[in-house]
């Protein structure tokens, strides 16, 4: 299997102050296969949101070495890291963010229309067939305030898609919505990932992992622990012993 991400002794250090500084990720060594579905779970401050936005390009590494997909992204200029970002990677957060003036479909449109020469009709064709895919096509011309969490978090994804990632990265991405709406969400991760597209997710839930084929362990800036499990096969019994053998593995280890 191929690599798409490839982190080697990553450290993240921001200054607090004149003299003090604050070191979040300590000698991070990672790697994400294409096509794996991978959640990060840890406490409160562990460092896993750094480590989401420093894999992803999204923030800036101290040292170490970071590479997409064979090529190194640590030290690139911003502006060929906006490219890599726009043209190869989806960002789904929990704070949805998305444009209060627009449509909802024109939010999903949004990505795909920053480049000059896109086909505007092609795009929304796209944007389209994502909201069916998401079960929210009815919903493609109204505006933030008509629609619920759930919803909004499935525009939220359907933008991460339109320009056909090979990831997508999200920081809690159902950390704001209830267990109907979570279960929802991830599903159509799930789907998405069944269909090729590397997925990595900060999590506090088990229930999430648990839908995930790896679980990443951060205590304070490491990755003390990884569990590795079979892919989720949609039966609610196998969803179970893996909600199990996750709490009694993060139990093990001190959680
Ligand atoms: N830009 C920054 N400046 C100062 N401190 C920061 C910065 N970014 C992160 N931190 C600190 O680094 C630590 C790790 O933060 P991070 O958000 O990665 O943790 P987390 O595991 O995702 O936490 P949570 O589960 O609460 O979201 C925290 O103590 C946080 O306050």
């Amino acid at each position: 299997m191929t690599n798409i991400i490839e982190a080697l002794s990553v450290n993240k250090k921001v200054k607090l102050g004149k003299d003090n500084e604050l070191h979040i990720l300590k000698n991070i060594n990672l790697e994400i296969e294409e096509g794996e579905f991978v959640s990060v779970m840890g406490p409160s401050g562990s460092g896993k949101s750094t480590l989401l936005y420093n894999v992803s390009g999204m923030d800036r590494i101290t040292s170490g070495s970071v590479k997409f997909k064979g090529r190194e992204i640590g030290g690139l200029k911003e502006e060929e890291l906006a490219k890599i970002r726009l043209k190869n990677m989806g960002f789904i957060f929990q704070d949805i963010n998305l444009l209060k003036n627009l449509s909802l479909i024109d939010n999903v449109m949004f990505p795909a229309l920053v480049s000059k020469d896109a086909d505007k009709k092609a795009v929304h064709q796209k944007a389209k067939k994502l909201l069916e895919m998401t079960g929210i096509e009815m919903l493609a011309d109204h505006n933030i305030t008509q629609a619920s969490g759930g919803q909004l978090q499935r525009v939220g994804i359907c933008r991460a898609l339109i320009n056909n990632p090979d990831i997508i990265f999200g920081d809690e991405p159902t950390g704001a919505l209830d267990s109907k709406s979570t279960k929802e969400i991830m599903s159509i991760l799930a789907e998405i990932n069944k269909k090729g597209t590397t997925v990595m997710i900060v999590t506090h839930d088990v229930k999430v992992a648990a839908k995930t084929e790896r679980v990443l362990y951060m205590v304070d800036g490491n990755i003390v622990a990884q569990k590795k499990m079979r892919k989720y096969n949609g039966h609610p019994d196998d969803i179970k012993e893996k909600e199990e053998s996750i709490m009694k593995w993060l139990a093990e280890n001190g959680f």
